[in-house]
Parts: structure tokens; sequence; C-alpha cells
């Protein structure tokens, strides 16, 4: 595998000799490589623009800049299944997208078979479109790319058409910014980022396992943060056991992440903060026949367990890469922090160093025996930072390259040249789950609007099933705070916030759920997705394009409308795309 190593530091800004270009041109150049950089590297800073306050995602940010180089738009993808940064930015800009440049971080996903981003730019009337990367996911790489190409836009991709240091700068933004989905394109694992405070001497505990606390108030904040851009925090049992953490994100209504504990033996504590999940999900990762006794009081406790025949954290991370995470951040102490780098799937590092002196023999330390017994062996971390962070310093710095898979993976058209037999959509079981998978645009939590009626007869607008489906939970309830939840989730920002809102109220307050809601809820599911699979053509065409397929929900925690980790599931979802396809296959004029 290709990798990109970087330089050690952070992203230098210096200019460099174009290639490719006749040195009468390179002045020139050289400043329109400038520019498109500075606007390439603000794409990708936007489209950081929601970490920590939704759940990992692609990001993706786009520029919309006048010919003389004035940003006219901006815009980021706040969430997953919320409007894309192209449209949101030619929005913004309004006529000033006429013959305008865009700059994008990143190749748009299009994901959800509208080619919503590609259709923003064209019709906004955009001229040139200056892409950072390539998309990293191969069924949608270079999807993009050629369609607005052949609709006559200039598309330059940096690294491909633009060549320079400058460039390759601007290019390295854009890598670090999707560094996950990148890892997760790459080697099928989600991206890992190891985070621990020690003292000057080295110490993660003191000799007595007490560590509350190392870092600053104003450290453990930013760890808050850290824990809003991940999908789950992970700890060993033995971390459990002498802390009792809580790790939730506490830093103000941003993303919270679940819970991961391994433990071999699975011999924890009854009673623990984790345990209680009203706020977010615990899942317990054991050895398989691990104190199964003890597996059913967890169970009884809503904590899922998951059984490994092998419990190392690289089989963890496959099984969390194939539940869709995209990040994970491990705040273990230095027994797994040891298994965990030793197994290859950490790719970054946080180290709070706080100016404080324990001492002790026995004081545990942040990695525990890697095996190594010569400096040399020691690994160098690239691209380091430091900061001072209130009292401590925080030192980060990737633990291996961020794998550079433009040369690697083909597009889906490119795997079909390359080998016919390979057809990489085709099976007899389609299954979906994020909205960046293949058919992720069958998920409720795909960005397309409903238009439905209420019991008045009078059409509202819904951002998306998910946000309709949740909203009718509460529907008809004759209580103002059920009526505050409804306006809630129809003003969510995204179908995970209308999610959250929805799940969350219904577990702490089931009196406000409407009686009969069991009994309607499938009916209900079935209108939304029969307004949704109406009024969109090309989703209808992608869902009759699966025709003599099984769709799967691949939700592994919903049991009813997903098909569950081993199939165990219901597959409401599913059954209800299959019926309507069926339904539309009856009444289309070619059916006999
Ligand atoms: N300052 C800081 O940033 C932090 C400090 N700490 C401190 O560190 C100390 C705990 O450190 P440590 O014992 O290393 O805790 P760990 O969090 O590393 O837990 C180790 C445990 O992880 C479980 N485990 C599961 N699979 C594996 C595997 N493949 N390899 C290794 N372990 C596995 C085992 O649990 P089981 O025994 O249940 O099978 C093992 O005992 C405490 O004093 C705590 O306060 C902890 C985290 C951060
Ligand atoms: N001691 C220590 C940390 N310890 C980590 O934080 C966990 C406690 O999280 P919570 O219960 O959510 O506050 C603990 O189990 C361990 O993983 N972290 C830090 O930033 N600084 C510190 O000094």
């Amino acid at each position: 595998m290709a990798a990109l190593s970087f330089p050690p530091m952070r992203v230098c800004c210096g200019g460099g000799a174009a290639t490719h270009n006749s040195s009468s041109n390179n002045n020139n150049l050289l400043g329109n490589h400038a520019l498109d950089a500075a606007h390439i590297r603000r794409a990708a800073e936007l489209a950081d623009g929601s970490a920590g306050f939704t759940s990992p995602h692609p990001n993706f940010g786009c520029v919309i800049a006048s010919k003389t180089g004035k940003v006219a738009g901006e815009g980021f993808l706040y969430a997953q299944g919320t409007k894309p940064a192209e449209v949101l930015a030619v929005d913004a800009a309004g006529d000033f997208s006429r013959r305008a440049t865009a700059y994008l971080n990143m190749e748009p996903g299009d994901c959800h078979g509208d080619h919503s981003a590609v259709s923003a730019l064209v019709q906004a009337g955009i001229e040139r479109v200056v892409i950072g990367l390539r998309h990293p996911l191969q069924h949608l790489r270079g999807n993009a790319i050629r369609a607005l190409r052949s609709q006559g836009l200039q598309v330059d991709v940096l690294g491909e058409d633009l060549n320079s240091k400058i460039i390759e700068e601007a290019r390295k933004s854009c890598l670090l910014v999707n560094a996950p989905l990148i890892c997760r394109a790459a080697s099928q694992i989600p991206f890992s980022v190891l985070k621990y405070a020690m003292t000057l001497d080295g110490k993660i505990a003191a000799s007595s396992g007490h560590a509350a606390w190392i870092s600053s108030r104003t450290s453990r904040n930013r760890v808050f943060e850290l824990r809003g851009r991940s999908d789950a925090v992970i700890v060993g049992g033995n971390t459990v056991r002498r802390d009792n953490p809580r790790l939730t994100a506490r830093h103000g209504g941003g993303h919270m992440p679940m819970r991961i504990v391994m433990s071999q033996t699975l011999d924890l504590p009854e009673e623990a903060h984790l345990w209680d999940t009203s706020d977010v999900s615990t899942i317990v990762a054991t050895q398989r026949g691990a104190r199964r006794h003890f597996q059913k009081v967890l169970a009884s406790k809503g904590i899922e367990v998951v059984e490994f025949d092998i419990l190392n954290p690289r089989e963890v991370m496959e099984y969390f890469h194939n539940r869709g995470y995209l990040s994970l951040l491990w705040e273990c102490g230095g027994t797994l922090a040891a298994a965990a780098i030793s197994s290859g799937v950490i790719h970054k590092v946080f180290a709070f160093v706080a100016p404080k002196i324990i001492g002790g023999k026995n004081a545990p330390s942040p990695v525990g025996e890697l095996g190594m017994v010569e400096m040399t062996q020691a690994f160098d971390l690239i691209d380091v930072c430091y900061e001072q962070v209130g009292p401590d310093m925080l030192v980060s710095g990737f633990l291996q390259p961020i794998p550079d898979v433009t040369p690697v993976i083909p597009s889906v058209d490119e795997t079909f040249e390359i080998d016919p037999t390979v057809t990489p959509y085709e099976s007899r079981i389609i299954s979906f789950y994020k909205t960046w998978d293949p058919y992720g645009a069958f998920s409720n939590f795909s960005p397309h609007q409903i238009k439905m009626p209420d019991d008045n007869g009078d059409y509202a607008t819904w951002l998306s099933v998910e946000h309709y489906y949740q909203a009718q939970k509460f529907v008809g309830v004759d209580d103002p705070v059920a009526q505050d939840c409804v306006e809630n989730i129809k003003s969510a920002k995204s179908p995970e916030e209308a999610a959250r809102i929805g799940r969350s109220m219904q577990r702490k307050h089931p009196d406000l759920v409407r009686s009969d809601w069991e009994g309607v809820k499938i009916e209900v599911m079935y209108r939304a997705l029969k307004c949704k699979f109406s009024i969109y053509p090309h989703l209808n065409a992608m869902l009759l394009s699966t025709a003599g397929s099984v769709l799967v929900e691949a939700s592994p925690h919903d049991l009813f409308w997903g098909g569950g980790r081993d199939g165990e599931g219901l597959n409401y979802l599913g059954r209800l795309l299959m019926q309507l396809r069926s339904e539309f296959l009856g009444e289309s004029p070619t059916s006999g």
C-alpha cells in the first residue's frame, strides 16, 4: 500500500515551483496556484466545521470564488443527511456563482443518487471546479468529476491537474480533514486516536492506581471535544474497575460517542457509570463464553455484549468498521494501549503532559510492553504538533502515515474494465446503512424531504423520513411537552438529531408517546417511504434496479427496523422497501 508520509511539524505555507508549466508563465501560475491553494485550504478548514457536534461523517467544505479570487460563498456538510456543502455554498453566493470557481476539499459523494452537489454547481453556472481529493470510497470515486466534465466544466484535481509544492501542501490539508474516511477506505478499520494524560515523569496514575486528575480542567474540556469527534470511546476492563469512568462528552450539546469496554475476563463491577445508558449506549466486547451469567446481568441493564473468538484490538476494530464507525478514541491504560499499538490499529496520538511529578517505581505509564529493546526501534511520530493547553502541553502526531488511496483503489468503472467479472453492485442481498454506502439513499437518514398530510389534510414538509417518523411518536398527544417535542424534531438540523431527540424522549418519557404507536408505526413508516420513493424519480429508479435482491437495513442494534448483527433483526425497513418495490413494479407500464 502506498503511503503518504509528511514532514514533521505543521503544514507550512511556502510557495514552490510549479511543474508541467512553461517558464514564461511560471510567475502567473505560481500566483494562481497560491490562490487555488488558499481556497482549497479554506474548503478543508470549513469541512471540519461540524466536528464535535455531529457524529463523524465524510467532511465536505466548499468555497465559491469569483474571477477576481474574492470569496462569494461558503458551505460545509453539517451532518450525515443534511444539505451538501456545494448546495449551501452556491446558495450563499447567489448570482456571484456565475462563471465562478468552486473549491472542494473532496470530490462530492453524491451517494443519494440525485447528484445534488453536481447539479447545484452546474445550475449555478460555475465555470471551473478545483478538487482537493478524489473521493476515497470506491463506489463514489471519479463519478462526480466525470459528471462535471461531461457538463463542460473545467475540473482540476490537486496532484493530477495541478502540481507544485504549495498545491501539495493544500492537498495535505484535504487528507488530514478526511483522515478517518481515507483510513476506512484503505485499511478497512476505523481511524483510531490514542489519548492519555501523563505527568512530566511519564506516569498515567500514581502507584496506587489513582489518576484523578493529572491534566488540568482546560485539558479535560479539550478531551470532551475529542470525544465529541468520535463514534466511540474505548477503555479496557481495568480502567472500568479502577476509575469507574463516564466517558461522556460534556462540552455542551455536542455529539455523544458510544462507550466500548474491552474485557477478556468480564470481571467487571455490577454497578458502574458505564452501565447507565440514559444518555448514550455502552457496548462490552469480550471473549466468547466469558462469564455468561454476567453477560445476562449486563443485557438486563441494556448493555450490548459482543463476543469475539479472539478478543484483540484488530478483530474489534474490523468489527466496528463493519458497523460503519469512522473514528474511535482510545482512553485506556497502558496495557490495552500497547496491545492496540502492536496490532497496528492506532493512527494518531494525543498526549497531554502535565507539569507534575508523581514518581513511583510501579506507577503505570501510557504504553505497556511493546517488546522493543533498542531506541532505534521506537516509533517516530509524523506531523507532530505542540500546543499549550492551560498549564499542560499537548503533543499530538500521527503514528502511521495517512494512506494515499489515489493510485490504489480503482473506481467501480475502472474495476469493471480491469476485470469484467467483478460486478460490485450485484448481489442477492443488498445491505444499506450509512448514507455514504452504495445504497445509502435507502436509509431514512438520506436528505430527501417529504411532504406529508396531517390529520386535517394540511401538508407539511419534513426534512427526511427520519424526521417525520420520530415526530409521529408524539403527534396528537394532549400535552404541551409532547407538542414541543414534535416541533423540536421537525426543526432538528439533521436526521441524526431528529432520531436522538425522538429516541431519548421516548426512553425518558414513555407516557408522552401516543398510545397507539406500536400498532401504527409500520403504517407511518410505509406512508413516509411511499412518498419518498414516489416523488424522487432517481430514488424510484434505484429501488426498481434492485428487483430480485433482498434488501436489508444493516443496522446492528435496531432489531426491529434493521437486520441485526447476525441476521436476528426483523428488518422491517428492508421489508417495506421490498413491498414498495413490488407495488411500483406492478404499476409500471412494462410489467406484465
Ligand atoms: N491518565 C490517563 O490518561 C489514564 C489513566 N488510566 C489509569 O491506568 C490504570 C489502568 O491501566 P491498565 O491496567 O493498563 O488499563 P487498561 O484500560 O489498559 O485495561 C487493561 C484491560 O483491558 C482488557 N483487555 C481486553 N483485551 C485486551 C487485550 N487484547 N490486551 C490487553 N488488555 C485487554 C483486559 O481487561 P480484563 O482484565 O477485564 O479482561 C485488561 O486487563 C488505572 O490506574 C487508570 O486510572 C487509564 C486510562 C487513562
Ligand atoms: N486521569 C485522566 C484521564 N483519564 C481518563 O478519563 C477517564 C475518566 O473520564 P470521565 O469519567 O468521563 O471524566 C478515565 O477513565 C481515563 O480513561 N483523562 C484526562 O484527560 N486527564 C486525566 O488526568
